[in-house]
């Protein structure tokens, strides 16, 4: 099967960045959110990346200008009829995700695959949602996607070989690098990354040391580019709390239990960098 028409679904920072590296490659792309004004904040940013590029002399004013051409403003999930794959990167919540997957499932073409950039939720329960559960895969991309390698394929119960294939090859011809997993709580990336950070939330939740000082131990004594409490705002401290819930969730083991510091951020609205403000302060 050739995918030539996708879909992004949610111009958030991961599904804006998708839609960023779809386009760069040549696919035709939908940029779908609820509200007009979110799709546009999400074109912005890709506008302002591109622009970078071509700053730095790594792509022309008229290439910039092909690829922004490539890209289409979405607020109607009926615009995936024409489809060939959707890539769902909305809020981390399966009773939304269902919900759009189950909508999906009756509006995109039979062909289409339905893919989710989920950071940690069950893809088998995601496919469950839809009457084609040999098409629906996770593919996982990492923050900031312009920039970070990997796309982390995750295997559904049902999920047809010939749909991995498809979706192996996409990543590639996306000039990034896939890993295969199978489907648990958290896949690969998350049950060993967020734990981490939720540790690192209990290290100033008990008052151990300073977020400047955790972040310090951790890039200069482990060579991380970031420090655990600044990459968690970066992620998003909502983000973070679902997939350790989902973790929890999962496996029962209390050894997930998510820290009551960042519940309590979350309940605050204090959500990291995207909302100004999480363990530090952004302009
Ligand atoms: C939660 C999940 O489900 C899974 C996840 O994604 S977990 C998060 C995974 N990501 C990480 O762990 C990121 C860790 N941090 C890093 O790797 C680095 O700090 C970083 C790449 C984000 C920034 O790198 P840096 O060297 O500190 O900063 P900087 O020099 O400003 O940036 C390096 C390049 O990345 C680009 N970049 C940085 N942030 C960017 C963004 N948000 N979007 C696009 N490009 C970006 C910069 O423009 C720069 O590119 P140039 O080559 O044009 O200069
Ligand atoms: N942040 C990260 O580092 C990573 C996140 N992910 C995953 O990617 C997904 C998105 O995360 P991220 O981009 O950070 O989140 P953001 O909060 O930046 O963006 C999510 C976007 O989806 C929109 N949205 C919510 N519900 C719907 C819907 N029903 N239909 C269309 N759009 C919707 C939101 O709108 P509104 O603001 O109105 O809610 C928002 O614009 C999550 O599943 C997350 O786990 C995966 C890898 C890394």
């Amino acid at each position: 099967m050739q995918v030539s028409n996708v879909m992004v679904i949610g111009a958030g920072q991961m599904g804006s960045g998708i839609a960023q590296v779809c386009a760069q490659a040549g696919y035709k792309v939908l940029l779908n959110d609820l509200k007009p004004e979110f799709v546009e904040r999400g074109l912005a940013g890709i506008n302002k990346n591109l622009s970078r590029n071509v700053d730095k002399g790594r792509m022309t004013e008229e290439q910039k200008q092909e690829v922004l051409a490539r890209l289409t403003a979405s607020t109607d999930l009926n615009d995936a009829s024409g489809v060939d794959l959707v890539i769902e990167a909305a809020v981390e919540n399966m009773e939304i995700k269902a919900k759009i997957f189950a909508q999906l499932d009756e509006i995109a073409p039979a062909h289409a695959i339905l893919a989710s950039n989920t950071s940690s939720l069950p893809i088998t329960e995601i496919a469950a949602a839809t009457k084609r559960p040999e098409k629906v895969i996770g593919m996982h991309f990492m923050n900031p996607v312009p920039v970070m390698k990997l796309v982390e394929i995750i295997r559904g119960l049902a999920t047809a070989d010939e749909v991995y294939q498809v979706i192996e090859d996409m990543t590639k011809t996306l000039s990034k690098v896939p890993v295969e997993v199978n489907d648990y709580p958290g896949f690969v990336s998350n049950r060993v990354l967020m734990p981490m950070i939720n540790e690192a939330i209990f290290t100033l939740y008990e008052g151990v040391a300073t977020k400047e000082a955790i972040d310090d131990v951790m890039k200069l004594g482990m060579n991380h580019p970031m420090g655990p409490l600044t990459l968690a705002d970066f992620i998003g401290l909502d983000t973070c709390l679902y997939i350790m819930e989902t973790l929890h969730d999962g496996f029962g083991d209390d050894k997930y239990r998510p820290c009551p510091l960042l519940r309590k951020y979350v309940k605050a609205g204090w959500l990291g960098k995207k909302t100004g403000r999480g363990f530090y302060t952004y302009d």
